[in-house]
């Protein structure tokens, strides 16, 4: 049963039509995000779920109710923003208490609920601190314990870790992950990243030009990419050309359609593979490689022509640089695309 629904919602500024007949439908409790490259409509669409901008046509119902003229104040909805958007003036504890305020809220409730929020962000110890002496992450963390303390249904995020650095950016986001489970809240994130979508979501929606491109669960998205753009979008595919293809191949493949391999379906050894019937195999040479954790991807130069291939850190050791080397694709791992 869908919590919220964004039926046929589009919206122009001026004669530039951003989004297209939108639908989109998310359950309770469940994590969504709004991915797509910049300018393609998602913060439009989630500022209108907020209520912060009007559609020109199309509803946004949540929990049964048509909230598509309702005011922001009136929708139970939290947002966090890029910019933190945090009141210089005040400090931690008067940042985070201002909406309980608003609320007319008692003392005591307040003090309880702001110091609540502040613990589960880890900022009890802050709350005389100004945003000015904060880090980036720490404010992040007062503008995300400020949207909870009103106990919001639903929270919005418009690209909430752009400005804070990788590797704090992994620890907020399973802070982030965690607190939409503790507070049991329905989650709409915007992000551009697509590791960020994979790591975060029960369900991304992929934009394109302001219209959704495909829905689903990350590995759906990653596993069976429906287009060509959606391939090239969820990452590190290698996206080939049937003539490009064709050359790799020496001429075995005849195709006309695009060939799309994921790095790790590429097989590498040392040794030639024996005869492939299923498939095709190449050679080329090791350009380039960057360790990524469990994995290294090298980057292999056939022919002048550059591919990703993913191997698992435990053979890292079999492959040096501008070693040649056999690789081996079977055509149930190949995807194509007109
Ligand atoms: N207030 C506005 N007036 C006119 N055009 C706008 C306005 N807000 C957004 N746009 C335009 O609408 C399009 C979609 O913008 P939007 O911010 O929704 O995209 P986005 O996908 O969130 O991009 P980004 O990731 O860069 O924030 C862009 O071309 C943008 O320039």
């Amino acid at each position: 049963m869908s919590y919220i629904e964004v039926l046929d919602v589009s919206k122009s500024y001026g004669d530039h039509k951003v989004l297209h007949n939108i639908n989109l439908s998310v359950k309770q409790n469940e994590f969504v995000t709004l991915l797509g490259s910049s300018g393609c409509g998602k913060t439009t669409l989630l500022r209108s779920i907020a209520g912060l901008g009007s559609i020109d046509s199309g509803k946004i119902i949540l929990d049964s109710e048509d909230i598509t003229h309702k005011s922001p104040r009136d929708r139970n909805i939290g947002m966090i923003f890029q910019s933190y958007c945090l009141f210089p003036t005040m400090n931690v504890f008067n940042n985070v208490s201002y909406g309980l305020k608003l609320r007319k809220e008692s003392q005591s409730k307040i003090k309880e609920e702001v110091m609540n929020a502040l613990e589960s962000v880890n900022l009890h110890q802050k709350i005389k601190s100004y945003p000015s002496q904060l880090s980036g992450g720490e404010r992040q963390r007062v503008a995300l314990a400020r949207a909870l303390v009103m106990k919001p249904k639903v929270l919005l995020l418009d690209e909430p870790f752009n400005a804070i650095d990788a590797k704090l950016r992994k620890s907020l986001q399973l802070k982030v992950k965690e607190l939409h489970k503790e507070y049991e809240m329905t989650s709409i994130m915007v992000t551009h990243d697509q590791d960020e979508a994979m790591r975060m979501s029960d369900t991304i929606h992929l934009f394109k030009d302001g219209a959704i491109e495909q829905s689903g669960r990350p590995t759906e998205l990653y596993l069976t990419p429906k287009s060509k753009y959606v391939a090239s979008f969820m990452g590190n595919y290698n996206v080939l050309e049937a003539k490009d293809f064709s050359i790799i191949t020496s001429g075995k493949y005849k195709g006309i359609k695009t060939v799309v391999l994921r790095p790790e379906a590429i097989e590498m050894k040392n040794e030639r593979f024996g005869e492939i019937t299923n498939g095709y195999s190449f050679e080329g040479v090791i350009s380039d490689y960057i360790p990524q954790g469990n994995i290294v991807r090298f980057t292999v130069n056939i022919k002048n022509i550059e591919l990703n291939v993913d191997i698992l850190v435990d053979r890292f050791r079999d492959f040096s640089l501008n070693q040649k080397i056999y690789m081996k694709v079977t055509e149930d791992k190949i995807l194509y695309y007109d």
